[in-house]
């Protein structure tokens, strides 16, 4: 597997070269321009199942070197999409202390401070993530755009953590809790449209369901996600920081994004 980043020689640019579908049709993240808006009384509010996780379940939370993930159980899942699609895991992407600009979706070329993605796979078609993920019907990703406001004392209850996983590789296990606090309010408005993964190999296998609500952060917990990481390994001796994680949004050629609210 060839090595990849967001910036410099293996930076977004260049993942193409050894990530095809990268140059290829589909990709994420898109602007959502309002001229490409369409909107559908079809589009049902999100409804998602066994979200609130008992504490005494373990999840695992680890830096893999391009975001921060959290391991999610498979008996979660979103149940009001044509499939029912389990999930899988949650990660990140951000911008830098300093940049409040990290989300990879943006409204009308604004960009957040960040964006949260919730991974699910189509279980009733495959048997798990790695037989799903490169298929067209594989994937479905919950996006939430974050926003720098109120402290979020759902997002503190793994944010704590980090500095356990400061380097590449590093895991370890957080006690579990209600994942449905980390959504938005008003599930009921999104955006929607087909896409793909938005790291390589950036297979056109997502279905996008982004919200049209952020959900709001501290400037502190902001600043602990945005600094406590590195891409680095713990024994290697020059540090990469793990920031500006996100990719650009990519050509919407002539993609319509469904709306799910009207004005
Ligand atoms: N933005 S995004 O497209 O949602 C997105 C990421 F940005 C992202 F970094 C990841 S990653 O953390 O796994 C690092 C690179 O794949 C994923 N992983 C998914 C797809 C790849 C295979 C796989 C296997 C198990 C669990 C999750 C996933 C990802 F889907
Ligand atoms: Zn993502």
């Amino acid at each position: 597997r060839a090595k990849w980043s967001y910036n410099g020689p293996d930076g977004e640019h260049n993942w193409s070269s050894n990530y095809p579908f990268c140059g290829g049709a589909f990709q994420s993240p898109i602007d959502f321009q309002t001229h490409l808006l369409r909107y559908d009384s079809n589009l049902p509010p999100i409804q998602v199942q066994n979200y609130n996780l008992s504490t005494n379940e373990q999840l695992t939370l680890s830096n893999n070197g391009h975001s921060v993930q959290l391991s999610l159980p498979s008996h979660m899942y979103i149940s009001s999409l044509p499939y029912k699609y389990s999930a899988a895991q949650l990660h990140f992407h951000w911008g830098s202390s300093n940049q409040l600009t990290g989300s990879e979706h943006t409204v009308n070329g604004k960009q957040f401070a960040g964006e949260m993605h919730v991974v699910h796979f189509n279980s009733d078609k495959y048997p798990n993530i790695s037989m799903a993920v490169d298929k067209h019907d594989g994937l479905a990703v919950l996006g939430v755009f974050i926003a720098i406001g109120e402290f979020n004392p759902a997002f503190e209850k793994f944010f704590k953590y980090l500095n356990g996983i400061k380097y590449r590789d590093q895991k370890i296990q957080v006690p579990a809790f209600n994942i449905h606090a980390l959504l938005p309010s008003h599930l009921d408005e999104y955006y929607r449209y087909d896409g793909s993964l938005t790291t390589p190999p950036c297979y056109p296998s997502v279905l996008w369901t982004v919200f049209r609500r952020p959900v709001t952060i501290s400037q502190k917990q902001f600043l602990a996600l945005a600094t406590a990481l590195y891409a680095s390994y713990a024994q290697e001796s020059a540090t990469v920081p793990l920031h500006g994680n996100y990719r650009k949004p990519q050509l919407a050629d002539n993609r319509v994004v469904l709306v799910s609210f009207k004005d």
